[in-house]
């Protein structure tokens, strides 16, 4: 990957200390002496996601890279969330094309080793961190185009849905939406209602109750999704229409999505520490944790 943009980062003595540790993940090394430090894009590549400044532009790309399926660990979160934050911080970038580089998937999801078998503190802080990730795509101020070029599960489907358009690959194949109930678990109120808000309320009563994955053409009918392209075109036709999305004056387009999703992202920022509990008391009843273990073990066995 060959990346040229600049970023200047502050010096690490003027930042928070969070920010050292944001700064140690993403593998920034500041020289000695301090004084603020010029990174090149290379450096903004971290491990699990990638992202490609097009300063030119005014867009990024950005790729999970959690193979084999980027499913979405406490690693991959939290990285996720430090790169759309340093976007949102950059006055270059107006746009991010969401993506994935692990090929056929978009991402599984939630990543089910975190949910199973771990003790009551784990299941917060991994709760946390999917609602900061959710939170913070949902109310991004840029504009968010998902290029969905694999599969996209429960999770997968969720941050998909964050996003302002979607385009998806036509690989009858790939397949997206909220499957929890097939896992045995219920989506969350708010997986519930950015589907409502973005397919409506008897489409995602259905969906929801069946857990259905559709594939790309039943998700753009559903309004799932709102382009399928062959798959080699589906990066080129994102950024085609992050470039639309972009003529619009940044401020009234930025009010506007505010407009359209505070109410319901306020609905879960309002309960946040009990939705946190919630989750902790659900996912840790033994029939719960019987079941993530058996749909874990289905996935293996469905190799041999
Ligand atoms: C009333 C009270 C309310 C309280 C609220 C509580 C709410 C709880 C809700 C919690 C919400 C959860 C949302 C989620 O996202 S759950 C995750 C759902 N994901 C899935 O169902 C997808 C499962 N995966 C697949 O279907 C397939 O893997 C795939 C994505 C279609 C890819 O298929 P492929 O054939 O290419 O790959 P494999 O299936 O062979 O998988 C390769 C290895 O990856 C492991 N794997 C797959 N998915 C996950 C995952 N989500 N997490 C962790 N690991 C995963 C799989 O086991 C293979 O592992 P192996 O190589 O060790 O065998």
């Amino acid at each position: 990957m060959a990346l040229t943009a600049v970023i200047r980062v502050p010096s690490r003595a003027l930042l928070r200390p969070w920010a050292r540790l944001r700064d140690a993940a993403l593998g920034w090394i500041e020289p000695a002496g301090g004084g603020g430090v010029e990174v090149s894009a290379q450096r903004f590549a971290s491990q699990k996601v990638l992202v490609e400044p097009d300063p030119a532009a005014g867009v990024a790309v950005m790729k999970f890279k959690n193979p084999p399926v980027n499913s979405l660990s406490l690693e991959l979160l939290t990285e996720l969330v430090i790169s759309l934050e340093k976007l949102e911080n950059d006055k270059t970038v107006r746009g991010v094309v969401l993506t994935s580089d692990c090929p056929g998937i978009f991402s599984a999801g939630l990543d089910l080793t975190e949910m199973c078998g771990r003790n009551p503190a784990h299941y917060a802080e991994y709760w946390k961190a999917v609602q900061e990730m959710w939170l913070r795509l949902y109310l991004s101020n840029l504009v968010l185009v998902a290029a969905i070029n694999g599969a996209s599960p429960a999770g997968g489907c969720l941050i998909a849905l964050t996003c302002d358009y979607r385009v998806m690959a036509d690989n009858p194949k790939y397949c997206i939406g909220l499957n929890e109930t097939l896992l045995g678990i219920v989506a969350p109120f708010w997986f519930k209602d950015n589907l409502v808000n973005t397919i409506g309320h008897r489409a995602s009563e259905r969906a929801l109750q069946l857990g259905l994955l559709f594939p790309p053409t039943e998700a753009l009918q559903v309004g799932m999704v709102d382009k399928v392209v062959p798959k080699d075109q589906v990066q080129s036709t994102a950024l085609s229409v992050l470039a639309q999305w972009m003529a619009i004056p940044d401020h009234a387009r930025q009010l506007t999505k505010n407009m359209m999703r505070k109410p319901t992202a306020d609905r879960l920022l309002k309960q946040r520490d009990a939705d946190i509990q919630n989750f902790v008391s659900f996912i840790s009843r033994d029939s719960i944790q019987k079941s993530l273990q058996m749909y874990l073990e289905k996935l293996k066995q469905k190799k041999g």
